[in-house]
This record gives structure tokens, C-alpha cells and sequence, in this order.
């Protein structure tokens, strides 16, 4: 399988304090991933670096074969990069608004067309349109979240804690978003406390104090003891 993103050597931090220490992450093309750390690991500043928002000291950053690591978010989105933040939408705006947001670089007519997509594929946001976003239940803010993301028809969808807020409930509804919105070639980096996320991913990366701490198919890293012990216990605890 061939790269789609390459992220090699990442050095960064906030001000003076190292945060990524030469961390590596790779995700090939239609692959899902899923980056485990505890509070504080550097999962959101790995995330905010590949998309532009956090400055890079160090390292390299590849995007379809294309060096991007200088590149404007912007240009990043474009080339393909979606990124839903742990916010994920604008509670405020409408839920049309909201995805138009999501396909801003779009021409109208593509715009148009996106969105009846999404509609078809996410009949709960059709219903009300022109409703205010935080009219939505978590779950289906989660889904508005995702639609706003693949609006413009990304190669990796870039995703923080898409399980924050969200009672156990939500947790299996968006679970279940995200294994539909796979398919078409669609690859998947998501950041996550919550191991249940595993079960949709390909391949897991545990980052423990800004390093990779262990990495490989989601079955393997089940038996590393460490990683069981870091968050399989945790899975135990919560049933
Ligand atoms: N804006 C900031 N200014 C200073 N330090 C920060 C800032 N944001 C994060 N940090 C620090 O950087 C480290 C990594 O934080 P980061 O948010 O990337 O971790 P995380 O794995 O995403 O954790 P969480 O799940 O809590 O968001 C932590 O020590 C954190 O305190």
C-alpha cells in the first residue's frame, strides 16, 4: 500500500515547551487510524501540525507524494486534508451553513451537489435545514461534524476526540457514523482516548509524552501489555 500522509521526525511544542519529540505517523491511502494517548500526550498539537494551525520546528510532512509542511491550512484543506476539531461545528450557524462552510472552496454548483449528497447520506440533517446547529442531540452534531468535513470531498479525514461530550450512547451512534463514512478510498486519522474506537480502525498508534509508544494492526496492539494495561483496563471498567 502507498502513503498517503507521512508525517517524519516531528519536533514541536508550545513556546518553549517540547511537546513532539521525532514522532513519526504514516497513513496509507483508504487506511484508519486511530492515535491513543492520555490527557496531554500531543495528540491534538500532532493533529493541529499536519493541518497547519501549530508551527513545525522539525520534521516532514508528506501529502499524497507533495511536501506540505509549508503550505497555508487552506492550501492543506484543498489538497485534500479534512480536519473536524473537537468542536467539530459552528453551534450558532445553521445546519446548511455549517456545510457550506464545510465545501467554502467549492464553486456553488459542486456546492449544491455535496450537500444533497450529504442529505441523502445523513437524513437526519435534512429535516430542518435552516435549524441552529445546537438544536441537534450530541450524536447528531457529531454527524454534522463529519458532513461538514467530507463537503469537500477530502482524501483523510483528520479527526480530534470525536467521542468528547458524548454519553456512551453517542459514543456507538458515532462509531457508526464514521464506519459508513469510509468506503470511496476515504482514509481516517482519528485522535482518541476512547479504545473503542479501535474497532473501526485498521492500524492504532499509541503516543505516550510525545513519542510513539507502540504501533501496528489494532489485533497486535491488543496483546502489547503496556497498551493493555494503559487502556484496555479502562475498557474493563467501563463494560
Ligand atoms: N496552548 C497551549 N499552551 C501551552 N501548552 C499547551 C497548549 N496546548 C497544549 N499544551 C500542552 O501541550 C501538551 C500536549 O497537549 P495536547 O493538547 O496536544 O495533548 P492531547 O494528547 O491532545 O491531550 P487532550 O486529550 O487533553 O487534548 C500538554 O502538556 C499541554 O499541557
Amino acid at each position: 500500500m502507498s502513503a498517503l500522509l507521512e508525517m517524519q521526525g516531528i519536533d514541536t511544542g508550545h513556546d518553549r515547551l517540547q511537546v513532539l519529540w521525532k514522532t513519526d505517523l504514516r497513513v496509507d491511502e483508504g487506511e484508519a487510524v486511530v492515535l491513543l494517548g492520555a490527557n496531554g500526550a500531543g495528540k491534538t498539537t500532532l493533529l493541529r501540525t499536519l493541518v497547519g494551525l501549530h508551527p513545525l520546528w522539525g520534521g516532514s510532512i508528506h501529502f499524497a507524494g507533495e511536501d506540505i509542511a509549508r503550505l497555508p491550512s487552506a492550501r492543506r484543506i484543498r489538497a485534500g486534508i479534512a480536519y473536524m476539531s473537537e468542536l467539530g461545528v459552528f453551534p450558532d450557524l445553521s445546519i446548511a451553513d455549517n456545510l457550506a462552510l464545510g465545501g467554502y472552496f467549492l464553486s456553488a454548483a459542486e456546492r449544491r451537489t455535496q450537500r444533497r449528497q450529504m442529505f441523502e447520506r445523513f437524513p437526519d440533517l435534512a429535516r430542518r435545514p435552516r435549524a441552529a446547529a445546537r438544536s441537534l442531540s450530541g450524536g447528531q452534531r457529531k454527524m454534522l461534524g463529519v458532513a461538514k468535513a467530507l463537503m469537500g470531498r477530502p482524501r483523510l479525514l483528520v479527526m480530534d476526540e470525536p467521542s468528547a461530550g458524548l454519553s456512551p450512547k453517542f459514543v456507538n451512534e458515532v462509531i457508526d457514523i464514521l464506519r459508513h463514512a469510509g468506503g470511496d478510498g476515504l482514509a481516517m486519522l482519528i485522535a482518541e482516548q476512547n479504545v473503542r474506537f479501535l474497532d473501526l480502525a485498521d492500524r492504532g498508534v499509541v503516543l505516550d509524552g510525545g513519542r510513539v509508544a507502540a504501533e501496528g494492526p489494532v489485533a497486535a496492539l491488543k496483546q502489547d501489555d503496556a497498551v493493555r494495561r494503559a487502556y484496555f483496563g479502562m475498557l474493563a471498567a467501563e463494560g
